[in-house]
C-alpha cells in the first residue's frame, strides 16, 4: 500500500488582489478555498495518475471537515486522526508576486498522538510511505525521525519532503526520494545556493548521505536530478504561471507513482516534470488531461 502522512494539512486560501498595499485596506476580486497540505497534495496528485494512496495525519474542527468532504468528493481514501484543535488555514495571496503565510498548526495532545501510532504500527513490509511538510507545533522536531525509524522497522519504505535540519537524520535511512527546492537546499547547508554547479554539488552530497533519489527544484527554472546513473536537467516548460502552489507536490507525485510502476528513474523524473508543470499552469491541482499536455513538451537534459 502507498500512505502519505500529512502531519499538518490545511485549508489553502487562494486569493488574487490588484496591486497589493501593504498596510491599507485591499480588495479581493478572486478566491476560492482548496484542501491542502503537501502529503494531500501528493496523494491527489498519484490519484489523477491512477494510483490510490490513503492519506494520515491529523485533522480537526470545521477545517478539518471541509478537507475530509473534499477528500470524499476525490475518492481519495484516509485514515486521519480526529484532532480536538482546527486544521489550520493558510493564506497564498497572487498579486504582483505570490506570497505565502502558513499557519503553525494545531496542538495536537498525547491521546491524538498515540492513535496516530497505532495506524502506524499497521504499516507493513513493501508498503510505501510518504511524509510532506511542516510538524505541527506541538509535536516535537524529532518527530519525522520518530516515524520513519517505526516505518522501517516495520519493512516499508519512505519519501520525505521537509525542509531544514529534520532533513539530515533521515538521510542515513535511506529515502527513495528528497525534493528539496533551492532555498531549502541552501537552508540545509546554511548557505546560499545560487549556481548550477552548486545545486549539483550540494545534491550529490545528500545522494552521498543516503538519498537514493534526489530532486532540485528551482520553480520557473526547470530543475535538477541527481541520481546514481547522472545528473539530468529539466528546463521549464514555457507558459502562464497561474498558481505554483503544490507544484512541488505533483513533482513527488509523479516521480513516485512513476518509479514504482515502471523502477526507470529517468521515466520517472519526465512524469514528475509534467505533473509540477501542469500544476503550476493551474489553479487548483493538475487534472490527468492536464499532465498528459505537458508530457511531449518536457526536455531533459544529461548534465
Ligand atoms: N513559473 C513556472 N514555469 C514553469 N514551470 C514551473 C513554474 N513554477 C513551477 N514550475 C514547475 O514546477 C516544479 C516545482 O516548482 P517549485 O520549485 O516551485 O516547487 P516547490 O517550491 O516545492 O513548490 P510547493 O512547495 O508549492 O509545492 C518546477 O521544477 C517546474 O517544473
Ligand atoms: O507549512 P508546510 O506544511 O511546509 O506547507 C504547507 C503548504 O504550503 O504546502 C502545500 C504546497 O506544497 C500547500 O498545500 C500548503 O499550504
Amino acid at each position: 500500500m502507498i500512505y502519505t502522512i500529512t502531519l499538518n494539512p490545511s485549508i489553502d486560501y487562494i486569493f488574487k488582489v490588484e496591486h497589493f498595499e501593504e498596510g491599507a485596506l485591499n480588495h479581493i476580486f478572486d478566491e476560492e478555498a482548496l484542501p491542502g497540505g503537501k502529503g494531500l497534495n501528493v496523494s491527489r496528485i498519484m490519484k489523477a495518475l491512477g494510483t490510490t494512496a490513503t492519506n494520515l495525519g491529523f485533522l480537526g474542527g470545521f477545517t478539518g471537515d471541509f478537507i475530509e468532504q473534499k477528500l470524499a468528493e476525490h475518492q481519495i481514501p484516509h485514515d486521519f486522526v480526529k484532532i480536538e484543535h482546527p486544521t489550520r488555514i493558510n493564506l497564498k495571496m497572487k498579486a504582483n508576486t505570490e506570497t505565502e503565510l502558513n499557519g503553525l498548526g494545531p496542538t495536537i495532545n498525547s491521546q491524538e498522538v498515540a492513535q496516530f501510532m497505532q495506524k502506524i504500527a499497521q504499516i507493513k513490509m513493501g508498503d510505501v510511505v510518504i511524509l510532506s511538510g511542516s510538524i505541527p507545533k506541538s509535536l516535537s522536531d524529532d518527530f519525522y525521525n520518530e516515524l520513519v525509524t517505526m516505518i522501517k522497522n516495520q519493512g516499508a519504505s519512505f519519501v520525505v519532503d521537509t525542509s531544514g535540519e529534520k532533513l539530515w537524520p533521515l538521510l542515513s535511512k535511506e529515502p527513495l526520494l528528497v525534493k528539496p527546492n533551492q532555498h531549502e537546499l541552501g537552508l540545509l547547508f546554511n548557505t546560499k545556493i545560487e549556481s548550477i554547479e552548486e545545486i549539483v554539488d550540494h545534491g550529490k552530497a545528500l545522494l552521498d548521505k543516503g538519498a537514493q533519489h534526489v530532486i532540485v527544484s528551482l520553480g520557473g527554472e526547470g530543475s535538477i536530478y541527481i541520481g546514481k546513473t547522472g545528473v539530468y536537467r529539466a528546463q521549464a516548460i514555457n507558459g502562464s504561471l497561474v498558481n505554483s502552489v503544490g507544484a512541488g507536490d505533483s513533482m513527488v507525485a509523479g516521480f513516485v507513482e512513476t518509479l514504482l510502476k515502471t523502477n526507470d528513474p529517468l521515466e520517472a523524473y519526465k512524469i514528475a516534470v509534467a505533473c509540477g508543470t501542469a500544476t503550476a499552469f493551474t489553479q487548483d491541482l493538475a487534472t490527468m488531461e492536464q499532465i498528459n499536455e505537458q508530457l511531449p513538451n518536457v526536455s531533459i537534459s544529461q548534465l
